[in-house]
């Protein structure tokens, strides 16, 4: 499975988001390219089986300036049927936190992009821990999705780590099924 992700970030609280998605993504067997989103050719993204595009927000009015060229490009590009899952960090005090993404989102789905129902917001705060968590299990999730990798592995996953009294068997497990990657 060929994973792109591509990304801009000023203070490195995206890229970190980034660098945790290619680790997870390593780690299961795919093929990963990652790449700012300011030196992307759109056109490049049809390679791929998916993508994770991850911007920051500065201004809930706009998306950020290294993203502007993408942004445009896609007009341009012929990206039907191409699978996409958003991400991002941003401060998620506000009441419409990581704008930049909805922007990038909907312009994605108006050019015929399959997105991910499910975005990963990160807060400028949070402990790594908790981002490089969340992190993979959005990269797995967004893998199931843009895969035919069996669901059962997902959903008994899901419902383990949502119970606190098996998250760290759950966690265990998921360390040694990921020995076990899936192409
Ligand atoms: C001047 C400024 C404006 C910001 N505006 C927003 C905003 O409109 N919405 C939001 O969710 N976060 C906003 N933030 C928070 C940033 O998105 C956050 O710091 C994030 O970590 C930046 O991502 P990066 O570390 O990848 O550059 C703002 C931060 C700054 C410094």
């Amino acid at each position: 499975m060929k994973v792109f992700i591509g990304y801009v970030s000023l203070s490195g609280n995206t890229e970190k988001m980034a660098v945790n998605i290619r680790n997870q993504m390593m780690a299961v067997g795919c093929e990963v390219y990652m790449e700012r989103l300011d030196t992307v050719e759109v056109d490049t993204l049809k390679e791929f089986d998916l993508a994770f595009i991850g911007l920051y927000t500065w201004n809930q009015e706009g998306l950020p300036y290294e993203a502007n060229e993408f942004y445009e490009e896609l007009d341009q590009a012929d990206l039907h049927g191409m699978k996409v899952a958003l991400f991002g960090a941003g401060d998620l005090s506000q009441p419409k936190p990581c704008g930049a993404i909805n922007i990038l989102s909907d312009k994605m789905k108006r050019c015929g992009v399959a997105v991910y129902s499910r975005v990963l917001k990160i807060d400028k705060e949070a402990p790594a821990y908790d981002m490089a968590r969340k992190c993979e299990d959005f990269a797995d999730q967004a893998l199931d999705w843009g895969s035919k990798r069996k669901k059962w592995r997902f959903l008994i996953w899901n419902r383990m780590q949502n119970n606190p009294k098996y998250q760290k068997t759950a966690y265990l497990i998921r360390r040694a099924l990921d020995d076990y990657p899936i192409k």
